[in-house]
């Protein structure tokens, strides 16, 4: 287990393996580079290749600005590192830097449409770094410096500032020093404090703490106040040992010379060093009302129960995303970046990290909207003591933080292209959220709080013995396997995962079980008028599992249930179906998730109806956009058709016409249209042809004809376009239960059993 640290069950864990197979999953790693100019046709490659490429070549010969209009350069950064300063595990190389420095890229990506790309630099000689990186110019704009263990990282930054005309910006330094800024401004105003009066400890004396104390005093904390401490103790004035000028300048006048000694009476204390730094003596003779921000990654320097253990009365932050207040940069480079690249900023210099401090403390004390909420765990978050900083999936941060940042590059004349009109920049940045970033997160969350025990039916098969053990290793739940328990074991055995002792599991063999003659009664009850005999629904509940686990389901021995990857769903469903009614006044159908470049569609019904009617559709459509309330969405539905409103001719339209007319007559509190084809549905400009159309944008509820041609579209999109396809989640049951498919893996019966229950089928 990865945290073994922790106390038993009190935080949601992976295993080590499950991080492993994350990142081994289909492509390894975690990035590709995708073309954004077709290339298929003799055309295309003489305008993207020779000749036709020879054309820009000389327009940005001839003015290098219009690299930005004609390149990548605009909206890339390099992420750069020699690996000797790894979150906190120190010093293991540029390779094994790598899975670090692709996940900050991809979070470039993911929060603020930023490409980006990771260079790791196998030399631990400053001069090497700077040389390797000053060249890189006119590739990218903007360099992201990481992981590089001080002093060499303050000398590398410093001189590739002087040097480059672009961004230079080591995030460990700054980007920490912004957000834990964020984090003491509000923890300071939540507890009464003057900053000029605060006592700030800062332990860790590299990249991290100092650029944090650096910025501290910048917004106003008194150089007098602020104790620096490292391995060797405290900074003090005198000092010799271990010493470079970085430190000399924090050098504190004083006779402290521990961090204990350095920790009585202070006001806040910041952790920039390493796991379990503090001890609770240290903790308990800190000033009343504490503010303590232990940033260790990925173990702080004290964890927030440890704390709890001690005294009720601090504010704590920790650089963890599974702990309130998360205190951790990646709140802020993306952001930041993205201001700075949007006015093509030479620098990011003091005044944009204070405007970018403030722009995160005050989103922190803003009501969250109720679109906002659903990024929060399910639980919609009032500043205070325990959320003085937003979270990274807060959709918010987007417009905040790079508005901010890019007001202070234009003030301070280090942007070289103006935004004049700001409203229509934050509308910009609104766009530019990737939607998928957070579409699981409020789901996992809540059903990390409810706990909700999920049956996997086919408890026997390895990969879903594997997303049991990650449901409830993640903290989701408890799970039960239905399944010979011998067979479960070999099963573990075989693919190496210790089975013994799994708090949370549960074997069930059907044909053991206590609970059988209940379920019998039950079943029989339900099926004696449809041509079972008795015996035939013995047989049914002791060799059918999906029967078995819906039982378990029926009478309240299990939450919710997942099954299907050795039944096709309309099998698995069929059986279901024998033991769970549709929900009173219900229509069961299927609804995929689709996600693919940025947009999020909910497709229906990719399960049940073969050629629905009208009422059908309409009810799908009710149905469907539900669903997509539940994932945080405003539904706006097209009924999807060959053609759009009457063209051509057809009656293959008039089903769906015909539900559009019911649902007018339902008054449905949604927005809805059709018929459509995908592309009016899908592309705004080609809704715009129809002005009359009632959907104010694009739609993200698509109402498919016929459940074949929804489940050929999902698959294409699957196949063809790259598309992350999740479902066919089962609505309208009674019963929360959902079926994978066929050849399902871990991950997506995982993600299976947190929608299950999470009750989005009810
Ligand atoms: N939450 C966040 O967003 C971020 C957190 N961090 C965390 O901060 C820590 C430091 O990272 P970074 O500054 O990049 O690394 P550096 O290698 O640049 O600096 C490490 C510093 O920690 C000091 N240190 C190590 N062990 C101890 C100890 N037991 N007591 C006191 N000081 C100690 C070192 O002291 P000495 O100088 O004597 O060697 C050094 O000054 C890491 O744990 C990292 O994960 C970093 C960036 C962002
Ligand atoms: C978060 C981060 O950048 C670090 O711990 O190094
Ligand atoms: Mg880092």
């Amino acid at each position: 287990m990865s945290d073994k640290s922790l106390p038993a069950g009190s935080r949601p864990t992976f295993t080590d393996q499950e991080a492993l197979q994350f990142h081994s999953h289909g492509r390894p790693g975690k990035l590709e580079i995708v073309p954004t100019k077709p290339m298929a046709t003799q055309r295309d490659l003489s305008l993207a290749y020779s000749p036709g490429v020879a054309v820009p070549v000389k327009a940005i010969a001839k003015d290098p600005a219009l690299a930005y209009e004609y390149t990548t350069r605009g909206n890339m950064v390099a992420v750069i590192t020699n690996g000797t300063a790894i979150l906190g595990l120190g010093d293991l190389g540029a390779l094994a830097s790598k899975p670090v420095m692709e996940g900050k890229s991809v979070l470039f990506k993911r929060f603020a449409d930023i490409d980006s790309i990771d260079l790791e630099l196998d030399t631990k000689d400053p001069d090497a770094i700077i040389n390797a990186v000053r060249y890189l110019g006119p590739s990218f704009g903007g360099i992201n410096l990481e992981d590089i263990k001080a002093p060499e990282c303050f000398i590398i930054e410093q001189r590739l500032q002087e040097l480059m005309d672009i961004p230079v910006f080591h995030d460990d330094q700054h980007g920490t020093a912004i957000i834990s800024a964020a984090g003491l401004i509000n923890a300071l105003y939540l507890t009464g404090r003057d900053i000029k009066k605060v006592k700030l400890v800062v332990n860790g004396a590299g990249a991290a703490g100092i650029a944090c104390a650096e910025l501290a005093k910048a917004i106003g904390v008194k150089p007098e106040n602020v104790q620096l401490c490292d391995t060797k103790g405290v900074v003090y004035k005198g000092r010799t040992e271990g010493m470079n000028q970085w430190k000399s300048a924090h050098a504190a006048e004083t006779t402290d010379r521990t961090l204990a000694d350095a920790m009585k009476g202070a006001d806040v204390v910041y952790g920039l060093s390493i796991k379990g730094a503090f001890s609770k003596d240290m903790i308990q003779s800190m000033a009343p009302n504490p503010i303590i921000f232990a940033m260790a990654n990925p173990d702080p320097e004290i964890t927030p129960e440890e704390v709890a253990a001690i005294r009720d009365d601090a504010i704590v932050a920790t650089g963890r995303s599974d702990y309130p207040n998360q205190v951790n940069n990646v709140i802020g480079f993306p952001y930041i970046f993205r201001g700075a690249l949007d006015v093509r900023a030479k620098a990011i210099n003091m005044e944009m990290k204070v405007a970018a401090a403030h722009a995160i403390a005050q989103l922190a004390r803003e009501d969250v909207p109720d679109q906002v909420a659903a990024a929060y765990k399910g639980a919609r978050p009032r500043f205070g003591r325990e959320y003085i900083i937003p979270a990274p999936f807060d959709p918010r941060l987007i417009s905040a933080i790079p508005c901010a940042v890019a007001k202070a590059a234009m003030e301070t004349g280090v942007a070289r292209h103006n935004i004049e009109d700001m409203d229509a920049y934050k509308a910009q940045l609104h766009a530019r959220r990737d939607p998928v970033s957070g579409v699981l997160n409020n789901v996992f969350e809540s059903v990390r709080k409810s706990r909700r025990k999920v049956v996997f039916a086919e408890g026997e098969e390895e990969q879903v013995l594997r997303a049991a053990i990650s449901y409830v290793n993640q903290g989701l739940g408890s799970a039960i396997l239905v399944g010979r328990e011998r067979q479960i074991y070999e099963t573990a055995e075989f693919a190496g995962i210790d089975l013994k002792d799994r708090e949370g599991i549960e074997i069930i063999n059907s044909g053991l079980s206590t609970r059988m003659e209940v379920y019998f009664d039950y079943l029989y009850q339900r099926l004696q008028r449809k041509g079972f005999l008795k015996r035939d629904v013995m047989r049914l509940l002791s060799q059918d599992r999906n029967t078995f686990a819906a039982c378990m389901v029926a009478l309240g021995d299990a939450d919710a249930m997942v099954t299907g990857a050795t039944r096709k769903t309309s099998k698995a469903l069929e059986q279901v179906q024998r033991v769970v009614d549709a929900r009173a006044g219900r229509r069961v159908i299927g609804v995929s998730l689709c996600i693919s470049r940025g947009q999020v569609v909910f497709v229906a019904d990719t399960a049940v109806h073969e050629r629905p009617t009208g009422e059908e559709l309409a009810d799908i459509a009710i149905e469907t956009a539900e669903v997509a309330r539940r994932f945080g969405y405003t539904p706006r539905v097209a009924m999807l058709a060959s053609g759009s409103f009457g063209h051509p001719v057809s009656e293959l339209g008039e089903a769906q016409r015909e539900a559009v007319r019911i649902l007018g007559e339902r008054h449905v509190d949604f927005e809805f249209d059709g018929e459509m084809s995908a592309d009016v549905a899908l592309n705004r400009d080609a809704l715009a042809q129809y002005p009359f159309a009632r959907l104010t944008d694009t739609a993200n509820v698509l109402v498919m004809p016929a459940s074949h041609s929804a489940a050929i579209a999902t698959s294409m999109l699957q196949e063809l376009g790259g598309a992350m396809v999740l479902g066919p989640m089962i609505v309208g049951l009674d019963k929360s239960i959902q079926m994978i498919p066929l050849n399902a893996n871990d991950l997506d019966i995982v993600n299976m059993a947190a929608l299950a229950a999470f009750d989005i089928g009810l």
